[in-house]
């Protein structure tokens, strides 16, 4: 099975860049800019990654993400993460930015924007690797400053596919965006927020009402309300799922308890991503090896996962059939076993 699993055409939906950042390029680039970082070594700070909840990494994951200055810096940290994209047989992905966490340090959103774009660029003429961008909003700052950085990104409008909603949760609902939501639908980019990662199933219902989303990113907390399901299932909404970030942030204590199994077989248009590897021990592969030991899918359901994610992504209708071609010649193992 692991086999199989690594040669799998895979999709990525749900990946920040700023979590693709690995010690060893974070301690690089802090030389190059004379900057500390908050431990001394490599290994100290990868042994940091013990996270006691989705803040206690925040707080590190910002701090990190201070080395990352200038546009090359973007350039290396997104090629980097497609040169494992092609390791891992991911054919398309779908990438988060903050781009409140640098213009706040005074970094144009040019130079994100371009940095980024380069490297999209060259995966995809290096690697085969198609590629959209979703701006992410920082929840935990206040709804003037989403709007401002809103209509900042409007010159890269046509370069930008989605809006998203991610950092702190708890105590950030989604009805605190709703009006900065409403200008980025008004503007024709897609919809996505975190939700139900550590927050509520309130939070899922607010996602879905207020800012009127096209997927769920995480929402694994929805079982807390039966009649949230239904609704999911009832309008086919995708769920952005990220197994070994929420075993990472304890949203469950152990891969053995995690849901992602059940709301498959609830019907739920479920998809399996990484969210920030680098933080949390691995990319889609390793991610879909945990799960795999843990919770023992069928061949049948990994394709399932994928043709989720497929169906999910902000691709054009020619290019999703492509993909789904591409998944279907992939043939099956027979007699597939664990240890193979
Ligand atoms: N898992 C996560 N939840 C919320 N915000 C994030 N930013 C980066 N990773 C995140
Ligand atoms: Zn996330």
């Amino acid at each position: 099975m692991h086999e199989w699993l690594a040669n799998l055409p895979k999709i990525e939906l749900h990946l920040h860049i700023e979590g693709t950042l690995e010690p060893e390029l974070a301690f690089e680039l802090a030389q190059r800019h004379q900057i500390a970082l908050p431990y001394p070594s490599v290994e100290a700070l990868r042994e940091a990654y013990n996270f006691a909840d989705l803040q206690s990494f925040l707080d590190l994951y910002y701090q990190c993400a201070e080395v990352l200055r200038d546009e090359d810096d973007f350039y290396r940290l997104t090629m980097a993460y497609l040169e494992r994209c092609h390791t891992q047989a991911v054919t398309h992905v779908e990438i988060f930015f903050d781009p409140q966490t640098h213009t706040a340090r005074g970094i144009p959103m040019s130079t994100v924007i371009e940095g980024i774009e380069r490297a999209l660029k060259e995966g995809e003429t290096r690697f085969g690797i198609s590629s959209q961008l979703i701006l992410c909003i920082l929840r935990h700052l206040d709804e003037e400053d989403a709007l401002a950085t809103l209509n900042a990104a409007l010159p890269y409008r046509d370069r930008i596919v989605g809006i998203g909603l991610d950092s702190g949760e708890q105590g950030n609902p989604p009805s605190k965006f709703t009006r900065a939501f409403d200008f980025a639908r008004a503007q024709g980019w897609k919809i996505v927020a975190h939700a139900g990662e550590e927050g509520p199933a309130d939070y899922i219902w607010q996602a879905l009402k207020l800012l009127k989303v096209d997927r769920i990113d995480h929402g694994v907390r929805c079982v807390e309300d039966p009649s949230l399901v239904a609704h999911l299932r009832d309008i086919n909404m995708p769920l952005t799922v990220c197994p070994l970030s929420n075993t990472r942030l304890r949203v469950f204590h152990s891969m053995a308890e995690h849901n992602l199994k059940t709301l498959l077989d609830q019907g739920l248009r479920v998809t399996l991503n990484s969210d920030d590897p680098a933080y949390f021990g691995g990319y889609m592969l390793e991610n879909m090896l945990a799960v795999q030991e843990a919770l023992n899918l069928t061949q049948a359901q990994w394709r399932q996962l994928t043709k989720n994610a497929i169906d999910a992504s902000f691709i054009d209708h020619a290019h999703q059939q492509r993909l789904h071609a591409q998944l279907d010649a992939y043939p099956d193992t027979p007699h597939c076993s664990d240890s193979a």
